[in-house]
């Protein structure tokens, strides 16, 4: 069990920003995504609103990590700060976001290798420069990362799709733009892509507009499109949330399947039963940082944050319908006003003065990912 105190969580601290500063390690079980210290803000008026305040966690090649939290937690922030896809009033103020194509496992990949462009940006040369902190590339490259290397599905595929152009355009010019294939291939491989995420007649449905076909239908083609480059990394913001429970069931196989391919994913969810059907692991966000990290079943089946273990009693989840819910009393803290100490404890019943009211516990950075579990918490959950 984990009970950072402030003084072991500060030394770890010192020692793995040295860590951040020269990047994680290339090496064969390196890493495909390490997010560092990440801090982003947002302008209000004359206050600074702290969305993500010292976010890490890592992902591996072929694993899915969910980020789950109630809303307002800075889920879909971290998210878009990755790509910096941020609205002009956010900040990224800090932390690093390393990169690391070369770790990905493409062997099981059914397209690799394809039809690449000779002298083209194909997928081979991709990952000759190691790790690289995203937050530090030039716009101009930052562009081709994006969607390319790191493919992104949302909540809302016409957020994602232009309305006014045919399927067809939308992914021929994706792969032209990305220079993955010359013209005569880029039909074929589109008309691919949306056969392979199970839109039957593929050729036909190439020509309709997105707004031409029903909600689900929509989400694969945007998974189609964001996988049309095989990128390494995934990035899917509640890509369920707006589908019926059939068609989310759908597209979470689809995802499995992306996944055994050796894709990593970051699967921001407030479903834990989404959570428990498809991720490896799991980083429960409060108040815009990392409260607690674990793989799936230790996080579902014992969580140790006094807030993780509301969180799981309040949620419907997969296959445990009927359930008696138990919200979690009081809502989460103004981000710009955070409470001193612990800012779940005007929420926890677990609460103790004076250290949680005025002692901030804090996860060590740069561990994560498949090496164990933390809890952010001076009262961790015993084990049952
Ligand atoms: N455009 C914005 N301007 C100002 N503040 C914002 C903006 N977008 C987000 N925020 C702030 O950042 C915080 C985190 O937002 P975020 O969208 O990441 O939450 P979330 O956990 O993804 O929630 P949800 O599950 O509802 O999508 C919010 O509480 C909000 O205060």
């Amino acid at each position: 069990m984990t009970t950072p105190t402030r003084d072991r969580a500060d030394d770890r601290r010192g020692r793995s920003e040295h860590d951040a500063r020269s990047g994680p390690g290339s090496g064969p079980d390196a890493p495909l995504l390490s997010v560092r210290d990440l801090h982003v803000h947002f302008r209000r008026g004359k206050e600074t609103l702290r969305a993500v305040d010292g976010v890490s966690f890592d992902l591996h090649a072929g694993r899915a990590l969910a980020v789950v939290g109630e809303s307002g937690s800075g889920k879909t922030v971290t998210a878009r700060s990755l790509l910096r896809l941020l609205p002009r009033n956010a900040r990224i103020a800090g932390g690093q976001v390393w990169f690391n194509h070369a770790a990905g496992n493409r062997d099981g990949d059914p397209h690799a290798g394809r039809g690449e462009r000779p002298g083209g940006r194909g997928r081979r040369d991709r990952g000759a420069a190691g790790p690289r902190d995203l937050l530090r590339l030039g716009e101009r490259e930052m562009r081709r990362v994006r969607g390319r290397d790191i493919g992104m599905v949302f909540q809302n595929a016409m957020e994602a799709m232009n309305p006014t152009l045919t399927l067809e355009r939308q992914l021929t010019e994706h792969l032209l733009w990305h220079g993955i294939c010359g013209k005569a291939e880029a039909r074929d491989r589109a008309v691919r892509a949306l056969g392979d995420v199970g839109i039957p007649e593929p050729e036909r449905r190439i020509r309709t507009y997105p707004f031409q076909l029903s909600g689900g239908m929509r989400q694969r083609a945007m998974i189609a499109m964001a996988m049309l480059t095989q990128p390494a990394l995934l990035i899917a913001d509640e890509p369920t949330t707006a589908v019926d429970v059939t068609v989310q069931r759908q597209i979470l196989d689809l995802l499995v399947e992306v996944k055994n391919r050796g894709t990593g994913i970051v699967m921001i969810t407030h479903d834990l039963g989404v959570a428990r059907y498809f991720c490896d692991d799991v980083v429960v966000m409060y108040a815009g940082r990392v409260v607690e990290r674990a793989t799936t079943p230790e996080l579902l089946d014992t969580p140790r944050h006094p807030y993780s273990v509301g969180l799981l009693g309040s949620c419907v989840e997969i296959g445990d319908r009927g359930r008696a819910l138990a919200p979690i009393q009081g809502a989460p803290p103004d981000l710009a006003r955070r409470p001193q100490g612990c800012a779940f404890h005007p929420r926890c019943g677990l609460a103790e003065a004076p250290r949680c009211l005025t002692d901030q516990p804090l996860l060590p950075i740069g561990v994560g990912g498949t090496g164990g579990r933390e809890a952010a918490c001076w009262k961790v959950v015993p084990d049952a």
